[in-house]
């Protein structure tokens, strides 16, 4: 593990990499405009010091998570407990109202509430999960933060094959052995992220086929390796699909470029990990 993160990473970053696993992360929270405006929910917040970091998030001091995650205001569904880069995702998909938009991978609902609230609830959002447990948080959640939205309990793997050509975008948020989020001791087996990357590529490739052309497309994951990340996506470069990737808009976030020989990726992006935010992987793309 610790060589194919080396490939990646500077000595700098990986010390930084691995510190950032050891502290409390400070907290993001998503304002759910489909359920409460922002004075009702910064009325919820008085007691607390926050920094607002845009229109829909606001970071807390780490110790608050239990305040945050007690508060009536947040059962109740007027703000999302998120992690600011996993919000980054679904905000570069760019979804409009009245788009026809699917998130592929979306228990237990943080981004298909975000792209929702981008939609306005207008328009055609679609989410869909594979694990039934997974899947009836996911209703309850959507539920829960009033996201007009057909929740399918379902294998993306068909989408492609069951809806070719039907989005404007699609967010595919795949699974992927998420050691940006539970550290380096947690890592998989080389068997089992070999395992993950076969199913990002599948899963990508039916996505690319139930998109538009001209449609978009954002593909992440909380994972640092190349197989789930540069891999998949220099994958869909050599099938069949033309595709053009697409600049990324980080709102100020430490990232460093893909590596990879396809020039083309250089515009996809590796979130580095802080105090204040997860490592992610992103990448957008648009289908000619
Ligand atoms: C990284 S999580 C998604 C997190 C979600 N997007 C969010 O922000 O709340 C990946 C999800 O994909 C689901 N999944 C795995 N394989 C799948 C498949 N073949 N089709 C659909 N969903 C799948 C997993 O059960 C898991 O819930």
């Amino acid at each position: 593990m610790e060589s194919k993160l080396a490939q990646i990473y500077s000595q700098d970053e990986l010390i930084a990499l691995k510190e950032s696993f050891e502290k409390p992360k400070n907290i993001c929270v998503f304002l759910n405009f489909l359920k409460a405006d922002e004075d009702l929910i910064e009325a919820e917040f008085k007691d607390l010091k926050y920094q607002k970091l845009n229109h829909f998030c606001y970071l807390f001091k780490a110790e608050d998570k239990g305040i945050l995650s007690r508060m009536k205001a947040f059962n109740e569904g007027h703000f999302y407990i998120q992690n600011y880069a996993s919000y980054l995702c679904a905000k570069n998909l760019n979804a409009k109202a009245n788009e026809s938009v699917l998130d592929m991978c979306a228990a237990p609902g943080g981004k298909s509430i975000n792209l929702a609230n981008f939609m306005q609830n207008q328009g055609y959002l679609a989410c869909v999960e594979a694990n039934k447990e997974r899947f009836f948080t996911l209703q309850k959640n959507l539920k829960n933060y009033n996201v007009k939205a057909k929740i399918f309990l379902k294998d993306s793997k068909s989408i492609g094959h069951l809806c070719p050509l039907k989005f404007d975008k699609i967010l595919l948020d795949a699974p992927c052995s998420t050691l940006a989020k539970t550290g380096f001791e947690n890592a998989k087996s080389l068997k089992e992220i070999k395992k993950l990357s076969l199913l990002q590529k599948k899963l990508l490739h039916s996505a690319l086929k139930a998109l538009k052309h001209g449609g978009e497309l954002v593909y992440s994951t909380c994972t640092f390796l190349r197989e789930e990340n540069e891999e998949v996506l220099e994958n869909a470069l050599n099938s069949e699909f033309e595709l053009e990737f697409l600049e990324l808009d980080l709102e100020g976030v430490r990232a460093k470029e893909a590596k990879s020989d396809f020039k083309e990726l250089s515009k996809a992006r590796r979130i580095l990990p802080c105090e204040n935010y997860d490592g992610f992987f992103i990448a957008k793309m648009r289908k000619i």
